[in-house]
C-alpha cells in the first residue's frame, strides 16, 4: 500500500480545523496511522487469525470504518475457499478511492462490496465477524449504542465483534502516564511537538475515546456474552466480544 510521509501539521496553523478524513488524509493516511497508533500492524495482522478461525462458510464479514482497506485486505487472505462476502464502509470518498485499487490490486475469490456511506446507516445481516478497527471512537457518543446493538442483531449465534479503540482511564495517574507514554511513541516516529500539539487540537471535538468500562458494559448490554480487551499498548487497545 503506497503512502507519502504525513506532514499535514507540520507547519503553524492559526486556525486549526476539526479532523477530516479528506483528501489530503487519505493520501497519508498509511504512513499517519502507523506513526500514531501502536500496534497497528499487530493489530491489522492478527485480524487475519481472528478471520481464521470466526468467518464462517457463506456468511458476511463487515469492516467498518475500513479507510484504505488495511483490515479487510488481511481478512480476505485469510478466507478462502468459504463463499464469504466482504462488506466495507467508509464515508470518505477519497478514503474508497484509494481502498478501491488497494482492493484491485490482488486476485482473490472473496468478493468485497465496498460501500461509501455512513455506517450508522447499513444493515447487518448474516454476519460472522464484524470489524470496528478504530473507527466507533469518532462516532457521537449518542450514536454508539444503536450501532453496537444493529451488530449485535446482525451478528449470527458465534460471530465476534473485534473493537479496537483508544482508551480513556478513570484513574488520573493511569491517564497521564499512558497519555504521556503514547506521546513518546509518536515523537520516537518523527512528529515534532507541534504537530503532535496541533493535530490533538484537530482531534478534540472530533474523536471521543471512552473507558473500557464504558466499552464493557455496553457491550454486554446489548447482549454479547463474551468479551475481554485481547491487546493494548499504551492507551491503545483491541477488544473481541462474541455473541
Ligand atoms: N460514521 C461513519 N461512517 C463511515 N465511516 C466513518 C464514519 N466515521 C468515521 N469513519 C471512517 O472511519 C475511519 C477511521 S480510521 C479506521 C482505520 C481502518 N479501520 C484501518 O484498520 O486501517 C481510524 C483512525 O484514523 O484513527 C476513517 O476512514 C473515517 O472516514
Ligand atoms: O494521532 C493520534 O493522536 C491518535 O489518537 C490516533 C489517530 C490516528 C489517525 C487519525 C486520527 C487519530
Amino acid at each position: 500500500m503506497k503512502s507519502s510521509q504525513d506532514n499535514i501539521f507540520a507547519h503553524a496553523c492559526e486556525n486549526i480545523a476539526d479532523f477530516q478524513f479528506d483528501e489530503k488524509v487519505a493520501g497519508v493516511f498509511n504512513d499517519m496511522i502507523k506513526r500514531s497508533v501502536p500496534g497497528y500492524s499487530q493489530i491489522i495482522n492478527t485480524l487475519g487469525a481472528f478471520a481464521q478461525k470466526y468467518a464462517s462458510p457463506d456468511s458476511h464479514i463487515y469492516d467498518l470504518g475500513c479507510s484504505l482497506g488495511a483490515a479487510t485486505l488481511t481478512i480476505r487472505r485469510h478466507v478462502e475457499n468459504r463463499n464469504c462476502r466482504i462488506i466495507a464502509v467508509d464515508n470518505s470518498q477519497s478514503m474508497i478511492e484509494r481502498c478501491n485499487e488497494n482492493l484491485s490490486a490482488y486476485v482473490s475469490d472473496t468478493p468485497v462490496d465496498l460501500v461509501c456511506g455512513d455506517i450508522r446507516d447499513i444493515n447487518i445481516e448474516n454476519a460472522s465477524m464484524v470489524i470496528l478497527n478504530f473507527t466507533m471512537q469518532f462516532l457521537a457518543p449518542s450514536d454508539r449504542d444503536e450501532l453496537v446493538k444493529k451488530i449485535y442483531q446482525g451478528l449470527n449465534p458465534g460471530g465476534i465483534l473485534v473493537l479496537s479503540e483508544k482508551l480513556n482511564f478513570e484513574d488520573e495517574e493511569i491517564q497521564a502516564l499512558l497519555y504521556d507514554l503514547h506521546l513518546d511513541f509518536k515523537r520516537a516516529n518523527g512528529y515534532s511537538e507541534l504537530e503532535i500539539s496541533q493535530k490533538r487540537s484537530s482531534l478534540e471535538n472530533v474523536m471521543k475515546p471512552d473507558t473500557l468500562l464504558q466499552h464493557e458494559q455496553r457491550l454486554r448490554k446489548h447482549g454479547f456474552m463474551h468479551f475481554n480487551i485481547w491487546f493494548q499498548c499504551f492507551n491503545f487497545s483491541s477488544m473481541v466480544a462474541i455473541k
